[in-house]
């Protein structure tokens, strides 16, 4: 926060810290920046090499040694690392850095780093909260140095990006979320709290590895989660009324059934089925642009029929109808897809949040199928000619040559976006869609990839990950104390981002702002989520609408070192 005092000097941060144990808080450490004064007054002196630096070197030099490494594995365990040991030199080289450093801190890197997780386990950072401690959940939320928690992100590990079942391992998610809070959306690093639940895993390479350091016990499931969910979300809303909670990566079963038991209990939502909702909203709203088909004349076959995929079939159904298409006439024109074939009546029984999206089986009828007991994605590119072409499936390769191809044969311009994650789960990669669709496709990924070539130029290939909304929306509602998020600032987010598209200037311009301008990026969607709850009166302590923006940018955390005073 910008907080000067008249003569223009920061006031001084008070601690209690001195010697050894300032050096090693990674929230107050300066490493070799501390001053000579500094170091007289906190009992320094000869703990620290005598040379006396500064935050620029110390970004220089770390770049230049991350810069260094083989892998970007060991580059991600360098980056937790320093995050560990100096959070402002962690944030201040992230921050100046963020295209080179997003795809290490996070996806896609932060997968291999869950997989990895239990061998680079160094320092504690975040809650473990295990079942077998599920009677102390209050105690060990209650210490001290979590007292100015505001945002939450908590994970289960059960279906870490396309990787699945991670067990303790998919604490790495929650870091990584979090991280992006700050270097991208400007929250104060005290104010953020990653918590693993850990309920056993179902990941047999991981109860059977003798390092691995999560519960060694099999997923619970049924009441016992149900009970222990509730005890950690009781348990929250007593130690911060007003925090923000963010579900990550919850198997399908989970993730939509909570977000609907706890959204209107406290300020919730989730990520993977509202976030990727919202961005992949944002993206389509910018493509039409650039194919010059209005949103109400689309058809979308959609690959992955759990909570992402219903989720983006959800928020683009109220996109149709506020684009003037009635509501049962939006919810079919959505194709679901996902292991049984396409989602449709009489097929199998379907979870709830999938029931919207079942097709009607006269749809069906008289369509040629390659197999008639299943309808696969090429049979509902061939017979149901969707416009747009959605990847949530976390299956490799799924968009084969075949369908991609008959994607140009449903219109001119297809929007096809893999979005599943890691790169390695990508339904298809950039370069393939480009090369079969002969450059006509408009093409979005979950991951990043590198740029392709068109008309001799290079070309930026848009990665539509919800790390263009999270962070803004977490700004939005802790900058004006939002008490919960509606859809109707989801979509505010999805609209925001959608109006900062390059593309609406020159349909040849990229569909989303690069990744260097998160930051700015996330200011734009704070304002729209604040503003939007501000007008749902689901704020705690109404304002002025004049006033908000002003709240936002000084709620902004600036990593510098900030002067410190000896106290309590
Ligand atoms: O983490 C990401 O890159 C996007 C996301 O939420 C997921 O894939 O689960
Ligand atoms: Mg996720």
């Amino acid at each position: 926060m910008q907080t000067h005092t008249q003569d223009g000097r920061e006031p001084a941060v008070k601690t209690g810290l001195f010697g050894y144990q300032l050096l090693t808080d990674p929230r107050f450490n300066k490493g070799t920046a501390f001053s000579q004064a500094e170091r007289d007054q906190f009992e320094l002196n000869g703990l620290l090499p005598p040379a006396i630096g500064n935050l620029d070197e110390q970004v220089s030099r770390r770049l230049q040694v991350l810069r260094s490494f083989e892998t970007d594995i060991e580059r991600y365990a360098f980056l937790r690392d320093l995050q560990d040991t100096n959070e402002t030199l962690f944030f201040a080289l992230l921050i100046e850095n963020l295209e080179e450093l997003l795809p290490i801190v996070y996806t896609p890197t932060v997968g291999e780093g869950c997989e990895q997780f239990s061998r680079l386990y160094r320092k504690p950072r975040g809650l473990f909260l295990s079942y077998p401690q599920r009677s102390n959940i209050e105690r060990i939320l209650s210490h001290p140095s979590f007292d100015d928690v505001r945002v939450i992100v908590v994970t289960d590990g059960e279906r870490i990006l396309g990787l699945g079942d991670q067990g303790a391992g998919g604490m790495g998610i929650p870091i990584g979320k979090l991280a992006l809070y700050t270097g991208c959306g400007g929250i104060d690093p005290s104010a953020t709290l990653p918590i693993f639940l850990d309920v056993g895993t179902d990941n047999a390479a991981r109860l059977a590895d003798p390092l691995y350091i999560g519960w060694r016990h099999e997923r619970l499931r049924g009441q016992e989660y149900d009970d222990f969910i509730e005890t950690f979300v009781d348990a929250v809303r007593r130690r911060w009324p007003n925090v923000l909670l963010q579900w990550e990566d919850f198997a399908k079963n989970n993730a939509t059934r909570l977000l609907e038991r706890y959204r209107d209990r406290l300020c919730t939502f989730n990520d993977d089925v509202q976030g990727t909702a919202a961005v992949a909203t944002a993206t389509l709203l910018a493509a039409m642009n650039v194919t010059g088909r209005p949103l109400a004349e689309q058809r979308f076959a959609v690959l992955g029929a759990g909570s992402a995929g219903c989720g983006i079939s959800a928020q683009l159904t109220h996109a149709l109808v506020e684009a003037g298409v009635n509501a049962k006439e939006a919810r079919g024109r959505f194709f679901l897809i996902d292991r049984d074939g396409l989602q449709v009546e009489g097929a199998k029984e379907y979870a709830s949040f999938q029931r919207p999206f079942v097709q009607a089986a006269p749809v069906v009828q008289g369509w040629k199928l390659e197999q008639p007991d299943r309808i696969s994605l090429l049979d509902v590119v061939r017979n149901a000619k969707p416009t747009v072409l959605i990847g949530v499936s976390g299956q490799k390769g799924a968009f084969t040559q075949a369908v991609v191809k008959t994607m140009t044969t449903n219109c001119e311009r297809p929007i096809i976006f893999p979005l599943s994650n890691p790169t390695s789960r990508a339904e298809a990669t950039p370069e393939d869609i480009e090369h079969w669709t002969g450059g006509r496709a408009v093409i979005g990924t979950g991951s990043p990839f590198p740029p392709l070539t068109r008309d001799g130029k290079a070309f930026k290939v848009d990665q539509t990950n919800n790390s263009y909304v999270f962070p803004g929306i977490g700004l939005g509602v802790t900058a004006i104390d939002a008490t919960r998020v509606s859809d109707g600032m989801m979509m505010a987010a999805a609209r925001a981002l959608a109006a900062v598209s390059p593309a609406l200037g020159n349909s040849k311009d990229s569909l989303l702002p690069p990744i260097a301008s998160l930051r700015e990026v996330s200011v734009t969607v704070a304002l729209a989520v604040a503003l939007q709850a501000h007008s749902e009166g689901l704020v705690a302590h109404p304002v002025a609408t004049d006033e908000i923006e002003g709240l936002i940018r000084r709620a902004v955390w600036v990593p510098r070192y900030r002067p410190y005073t000896r106290g309590r």
